[in-house]
């Protein structure tokens, strides 16, 4: 192992969906050793639109390092670099010359760009949702970013003009900080990474590069996309009137691809779950790209400096931990989803055949489909709220199923176990179902920060700081606890 000074640190932005955060790590340790969390609007002006105001994610950027500089006090000059991890697709357009916001951010999940995805499958054979599959890795999903850009390009008149005067700049939310951190108006760095790239639907993800023909159908114009970066390299320093200014910045990942390398799933057939609002699975397939033919996606899982791009491929559900929220805020059936959704879910032995299909804004992987919508089914007069929530946290359960049986009909070699992360996992009795669901052992990290550990591991490679030995054979760098199946007659995969 390289000697690293004893008191190096490395700072993480981790931009999530719900709250942005810093915190510091020490190379070689997996507990973050200060940290601070601003919790984060999403406005919904009309149903199914989701929004966040790009200015607040900046200054709670700011808020949330200020704090962890005066946590750390004199040790914070030893923060030596930083990275970046966000949540993926959201997308911000903004003026290159003022530095402000064209629209607010259109959050990953938000299905206004319907008629969108309409008018792009209107233009190929047989309204084939998987015709640019062999491109970008991906199917014709509101969820990804070209689907929003061309929303606001059609529908918002200060983003046609600025795209006229050449003044529009596009970026999901790592770029959009990057940009700001590191001068803004005055030079900002206007880069992103494979990673998010691969999700704008953009890019080719053989080449690595922004497709011509992508841009093209959507008519979006070269100039106000991002450079495409590595997710592992020195892409610039914060500038001036930011707290740890003159700091590098050395790594960008979308969270999900973060938490893969948190969960050090970096050889061939290694898969996390990460359970959050939503619920993202992704299989690392090496070098090499697995198109599936089950509704997964194939997705850029990182790529360090010059070495090749690792890939991945993706089960994406919407709809995890926020179905929770949806029963305490809509439906008033608990008032604390941590301390209570486990225990009442426990108060009863099964769901009473309740099922609960949370598809509130759509179905994602395998199935892809806009048009569906939440349904709750089974209800006898004996249903109490327990049976509802119970099939709630079932529901997560079968979602992964799905998206497990699918990875094994594209990939050929079964998983014999899943990696757990996400705050989600601190629920036993889910981690339980999820074993019995699945039929295989469920390992659970014993850590809420896979993902900002990724992106220091991400950073601290390309600083030269290989205190984690990423490559090393030993894959357990978090200790973790295990759930075995208990049931095996329905739990089975196909
Ligand atoms: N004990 C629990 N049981 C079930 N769901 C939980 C529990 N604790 C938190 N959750 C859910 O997990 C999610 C946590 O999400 P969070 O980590 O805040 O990330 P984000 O909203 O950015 O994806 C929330 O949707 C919440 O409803
Ligand atoms: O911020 P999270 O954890 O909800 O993650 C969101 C994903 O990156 C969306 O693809």
């Amino acid at each position: 192992m390289e000697k690293v000074h004893k008191d190096t640190l490395i700072g993480v932005i981790d931009a999530g969906t719900r709250t942005v955060k810093f915190c510091v790590f020490r190379p070689g340790h997996t507990k973050e050793i200060a940290e601070h969390t601003v919790d984060i609007v999403t406005h919904t002006p009309q149903e199914g639109w989701s929004e966040q105001d790009p200015k607040e994610i900046l200054s709670a950027v700011r808020k949330c390092i200020e704090n962890v500089v005066q946590q750390l006090g004199l040790e914070a000059i030893n923060i030596i670099t930083l990275g970046i991890t966000n949540q993926r697709e959201t997308t911000i357009l903004w003026d290159k010359t003022t530095g402000e916001p064209l629209y607010n951010a259109i959050v990953w999940n938000d299905i206004r760009t319907d008629s969108t995805v309409d008018i792009i499958l209107a233009k190929v054979p047989d309204n084939n949702t998987n015709y640019f599959k062999n491109i970008c890795g991906l199917p014709i999903s509101p969820y990804f970013s070209a689907f929003k850009i061309k929303w606001l390009m059609h529908f918002a008149p200060q983003v046609k003009k600025a795209i006229k005067a050449e003044t529009c700049l596009f970026g999901t939310v790592d770029t959009w900080i990057l940009w700001n951190l590191t001068g803004g108006a005055k030079g900002g760095k206007h880069y992103t990474d494979v990673t998010n790239a691969s999700r704008t639907f953009l890019m080719n993800i053989e080449l690595l590069t922004w497709d011509p023909l992508l841009l093209h159908t959507f008519k979006i114009p070269a100039n106000i996309l991002p450079e495409i970066k590595s997710s592992s390299e020195i892409y610039g320093r914060v500038a001036r009137g930011f707290p740890l200014e003159n700091v590098r910045i050395s790594s960008i990942l979308g969270n999900q691809q973060a938490s893969l390398v948190g969960q050090r799933c970096l050889k061939e057939g290694q898969a996390k779950n990460t359970y959050r609002s939503g619920c993202f699975l992704l299989y690392n397939t090496g070098i090499s790209k697995v198109q599936s033919t089950h509704g997964l996606v194939t997705t850029v899982a990182y790529k360090f400096g010059s070495k090749p791009a690792v890939y991945a491929l993706e089960g994406s559900v919407a709809v995890a931990g926020a179905a929770m929220k949806w029963l305490r805020d809509n439906m008033g059936f608990m008032g604390d989803i941590q301390k209570e959704t486990e225990s009442l879910a426990q108060e009863v032995f099964n769901t009473g055949d309740v099922y609960f299909v949370p598809a509130f804004k759509g179905l994602y992987a395998p199935y892809w489909r806009k048009d569906a919508r939440g349904i709750i089914c089974g209800l006898t007069a004996f249903s109490t709220k327990q049976h509802i929530i119970r099939a709630a946290l079932e529901a997560v359960c079968f979602q992964t199923r799905d998206i497990l049986e699918a990875m094994n009909k594209d990939c050929g070699i079964p998983l014999t176990k899943l990696h757990v992360d996400g705050k989600m996992t601190v629920n036993s009795l889910l981690m339980q179902l999820q074993a019995d669901i699945s039929g295989m052992p469920v390992v659970r990290a014993q850590s809420q920060d896979i993902t900002a550990l990724g992106t220091a591991m991400a950073a601290g490679a390309a600083e030269g700081i290989k205190a984690w030995e990423i490559y090393s054979e030993e894959r357990e760098l978090v200790p973790s606890d295990t759930f075995l199946p208990t049931s095996t007659e329905s739990g089975h995969l196909a």
